[in-house]
């Protein structure tokens, strides 16, 4: 589901997913689900011996897994077809860029949020929760332009520093998983991370942290949601009430399915981008999905995540229309 919602928002005619098949699994009917399910699981088999754990699709997943999805698949039509899943390693037919692009658009929407907000970047001061892939390439690229991070969290706890943390010399958890409480010299608690009166915040770890119980205590003037649904519906209505604007995952963290649209579209055509090509063409997708939630956000009175649902939602409704599926 937060697969269709991005690409219809960033307006990507692909249903691919990583750990997915490149087609839209709402199409799919349960019993085909099942089949393809056990088809894989026993092909993956084959290919890695008994005495592997076979993880489930889009958790614990990472490039090498991806690899192994589309030897699977591959092995079933005897040729190697790249383009069945996405977020591979790119000698096998990934994409330059796609492990840190959903940071990198976490990043971008920070930017262009600050700028609606008047609030110039190399003035803002941001905490981050998680340092993992989407925490650590957001903070490093904010911290990168001009940005003062002063707090990043992981699961251990929350390392400090209101004169801004140089994140680059902070391993991310991929790098080395418990450095940010190693590395600190001041650490707060994760509910004190919460609290910090900051420009931006940034939860970019796990969902439904953001509750009943912590809306209240928000301290940033601005939520960007960089992990996928970090805020219930509660939350959201609090914070909402608050008047503190929370920009929606679909939104900000849609780099990653809109790199792993690039990878497809380099997979199918055969052809290698370089990573220049890759953040230029990333950058100009996240500027116009930005533009096109801006225009529903300031004509209607809306929420920005409203503002991101209507916009994909009336992609979808064209969609349909255009082919006269209805009146
Ligand atoms: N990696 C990707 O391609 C994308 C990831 N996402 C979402 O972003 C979020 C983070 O994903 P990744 O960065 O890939 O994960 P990751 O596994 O690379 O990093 C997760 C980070 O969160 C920390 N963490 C875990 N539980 C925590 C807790 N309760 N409190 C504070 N920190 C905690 C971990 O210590 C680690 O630093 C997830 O919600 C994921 O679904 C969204 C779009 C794309
Ligand atoms: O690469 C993809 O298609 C999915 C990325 C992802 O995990 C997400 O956007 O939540």
């Amino acid at each position: 589901m937060w697969m269709t919602w991005k690409c219809a928002v960033m307006g990507l005619p692909f249903g691919g997913a990583k750990g997915g098949i490149a087609v839209d699994p709402t199409d799919l009917s349960t019993a085909e689900k099942e089949r393809l399910t056990r088809r894989f699981t026993q092909e993956l088999r084959d290919v890695l011996g008994p005495n592997h754990d076979i993880p489930a699709p889009d958790m614990g997943t990472d490039p090498q897994t991806m690899a192994w999805l589309m030897d699977a698949y591959s092995m079933q039509e005897g040729e190697t077809v790249p383009g069945v899943v996405t977020g591979k390693p790119p000698i096998v037919g990934g994409s330059k860029g796609r492990t840190e692009a959903p940071g990198r658009s976490v990043a971008i929407i920070t930017r262009a949020a600050c700028d609606y907000y008047d609030r110039p970047l190399s003035e803002a001061t941001i905490a981050i929760q998680g340092y993992g892939s989407v925490g650590a390439n957001a903070a490093r690229l904010l911290d990168e332009w001009g940005a003062t991070i002063v707090a990043v969290s992981d699961v251990n706890g929350t390392m400090y520093d209101p004169a801004g943390i140089n994140t680059h010399a902070v391993p991310s958890y991929d790098e080395e998983p418990n450095a940010v409480t190693e590395y600190a010299d001041t650490v707060l608690s994760n509910d004190e991370l919460f609290e910090l009166d900051v420009d931006i915040f940034i939860p970019a770890a796990v969902g439904n942290v953001i509750t009943e119980a912590t809306a209240d205590g928000i301290g940033a003037d601005i939520v960007v949601e960089g992990a996928n649904g970090p805020t219930t519906s509660t939350g959201d209505t609090i914070l909402n009430e608050r008047g503190v604007p929370v920009i929606p995952d679909i939104l900000a963290n849609a780099g990653g399915v809109t790199v792993s649209y690039f990878e497809w579209l380099q997979d199918i055509n055969r052809r290698s981008w370089t990573l220049e090509t890759v953040r230029e063409e990333l950058e100009t997708e996240m500027v116009d999905a930005w533009n096109a939630v801006c225009v529903e956000y300031e004509s209607r009175d809306v929420s920005w995540r409203d503002a991101a649902y209507i916009v994909a939602l009336s992609r979808i409704a064209d969609a349909h229309e255009s082919r006269g599926l209805w009146p």
